[in-house]
């Protein structure tokens, strides 16, 4: 099937969680899904800090590495997500429970309930 750009984040989970139920021998998922926690977890520190660092390249070059390696991160977070179990109507369910509440006004609520 052709990727849908618009849809593109629920076809990688579904992609993924494919690789999970039937894992083809030659699949780089097959291969972090073996690893655990560790393995995908060290990819995604690895990547998060690629991703930083991009962030601080000047110019379009700077743009397109930045845009390359959140990628790199997401795919990986998806993969960590999908070897928990987790769904990717799970966490859309939480960023929308959080929709419109300010970060300011959430860590202030934590405070008073201290
Ligand atoms: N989106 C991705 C994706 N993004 C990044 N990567 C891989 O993530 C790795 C990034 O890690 P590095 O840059 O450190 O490269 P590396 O040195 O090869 O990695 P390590 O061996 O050190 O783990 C590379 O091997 C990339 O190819 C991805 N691999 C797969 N996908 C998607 O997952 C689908 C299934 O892939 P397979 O399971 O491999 O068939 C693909 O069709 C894609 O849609």
């Amino acid at each position: 099937m052709a990727p849908n750009e618009s849809h593109i984040l629920a076809q990688l989970m579904a992609v993924i969680e494919d690789r999970k139920a039937n894992p083809p021998e030659k699949s780089y998922t097959t291969k972090l899904f073996a690893g655990g926690v560790d393995k995908i977890g060290g990819k995604i520190m690895e990547e998060a800090a690629e991703t930083v660092e991009a962030a601080g390249e000047p110019g379009e070059e700077g743009k397109d590495h930045l845009i390359y390696e959140a990628g790199d991160l997401i795919y990986h977070l998806f993969v960590l997500l999908c070897h928990k179990e987790i769904t990717l109507p799970e966490v859309e369910q939480e960023l929308a429970r959080r929709f419109g509440v300010s970060g300011i006004d959430e860590k202030a609520s934590r405070k008073t309930n201290d």
